[in-house]
């Protein structure tokens, strides 16, 4: 037998498994690496998160994934020539947290990668009969895999994709799996560069659970702010803090066919975008400054994200709202989040003990620790059949 589906087999059968979750998200800022030690499967799994860093990738990196990120039409040569070469460089950067961490790679089981989105196109996007939801991740696997020699899981999106989602967002497997409650309803917030949220029951009832994306989480402000000011991010809302919101301008944000849409629906750069941005500012005839700008936009985030949560969920007391994703540090945004939920106990998911910032790559360890060692998760396309994601890349 090959020697490593062997040790897959034996992986799968241990007590507790060493797990490397792997997240690379629309903001560009860098790879999350969690390690996290899984124990069980299904609702009986247990994680303990035992590192968590995020590498930060060299603005050279950030260039080059941007040539091809959410854009319509590439070099092709270049998006061929980008799989590979950020399939090594996941694997150098995992290198590193072993070496700051005092971890040998034998050690671990199984990385879980996410990889690289450069386009996400569900059907309610491009609009096109004659083709299925479809999303792309780069960062080859196999690259991956014989860089750090551990086997590695990736790929995940492509299987909910075939078995009828559109290939996010897959937190609601892993939010369910680690962080559902009998005690109260939760709301699982997530704001990365897209913003998202998983509406866990205290009834355990699979078939209530859901996840949606809302809109923009900090892809407008980042964008805006990189091109006007010239900074990665506009750190603790500083910026947007000397500005005041445009009503005008706002509606003409929140007028998209998408804001009501029912969910669960996904989106993406691709469609929020400073085109998008500009379109609103056409539409809306305001002369507004750009503080004015980045003050609106997170306006717009807290309100598609708080609608959305209105419109889809019953919230009551025993309800509450847990924060993740770089989001969460922006202090404009949480306090708006709190103003259209003042009813709502709002926390940080640190208090469920994992880290926010750390939260992503753990839920794909989390599908990885399922896929491995689990019984699967229902399909979205049919609720009587179980599907696993994820791809499987061997180091020999
Ligand atoms: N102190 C802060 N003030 C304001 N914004 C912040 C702060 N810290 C982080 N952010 C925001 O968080 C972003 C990074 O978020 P995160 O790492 O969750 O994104 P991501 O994982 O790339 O996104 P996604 O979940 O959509 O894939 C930054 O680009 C910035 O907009
Ligand atoms: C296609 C894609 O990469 N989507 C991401 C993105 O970032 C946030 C939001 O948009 C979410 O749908 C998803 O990621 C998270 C991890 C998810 O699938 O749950």
């Amino acid at each position: 037998m090959n020697p490593s589906i062997e040790k897959l087999h034996h992986i799968a059968q241990k007590e507790s498994r060493l797990i490397i979750g792997l997240m690379s998200g629309t903001s560009l800022d860098g790879l999350d690496v969690a390690l996290c030690r899984f124990s069980g499967d299904g609702q009986n799994t247990e994680v303990e998160l035992l590192a968590f860093e995020t590498m930060p990738f060299e603005e050279g990196v950030k260039a080059e994934i941007r040539k091809v990120f959410a854009k319509k039409e590439v070099d092709f040569h270049h998006l061929c020539m980008l799989n590979p070469w950020i399939g090594n460089l996941h694997g150098q950067l995992v290198n590193e947290c072993l070496k700051k961490w005092g971890r040998r790679a034998e050690e671990i089981d199984l990385i879980a990668s996410h990889g690289q989105t450069v386009m996400h196109m569900p059907k309610r996007l491009h609009k096109n009969e004659l083709f299925p939801n479809s999303t792309l991740q780069i960062g080859d696997a196999d690259h991956l895999a014989r860089e750090v020699g551990v086997i590695t899981l990736s790929d995940f999106r492509q299987k909910h994709c075939a078995a009828g989602g559109e290939g996010a967002p897959l937190a609601l497997y892993g939010d369910f799996l680690l962080f559902s409650s009998k005690q109260e309803n939760r709301v699982l917030i997530n704001i990365g560069g897209i913003a998202n949220f998983t509406f866990l029951p205290s009834s355990g009832d699979f078939s209530k659970v859901f996840a949606t994306d809302t809109g923009p989480g900090n892809t407008l402000i980042d964008a805006f702010t990189q091109k006007h000011f010239g900074k990665p991010y506009d750190e603790n809302a500083k910026i947007a803090r000397k500005g005041k919101v445009s009503k005008k301008f706002l509606e003409a944000l929140l007028e998209h066919e998408y804001f009501s849409q029912p969910v669960p629906k996904t989106t993406g750069p691709e469609l929020f975008n400073l085109h998008y941005l500009e379109m609103a500012i056409i539409k809306s005839s305001v002369n507004i400054s750009n503080e004015d700008i980045l003050q609106t936009l997170c306006h717009f985030t807290a309100q598609s994200l708080t609608h959305e949560i209105k419109r889809s969920v019953s919230l009551d007391s025993k309800t509450t709202l847990y924060l993740s994703g770089g989001g969460m540090h922006n202090p404009l945004l949480v306090e708006l989040i709190k103003q259209e939920l003042p009813q709502i106990a709002v926390e940080v998911m640190d208090k469920l003990g994992v880290s926010g910032d750390a939260k992503e790559a753990v839920l794909f360890a989390a599908l990885a620790n399922e896929t491995l060692a689990g019984s699967g998760f229902i399909s979205p396309g049919n609720p009587k059949e179980q599907f696993f994601m994820g791809k499987i890349s061997l180091p020999l």
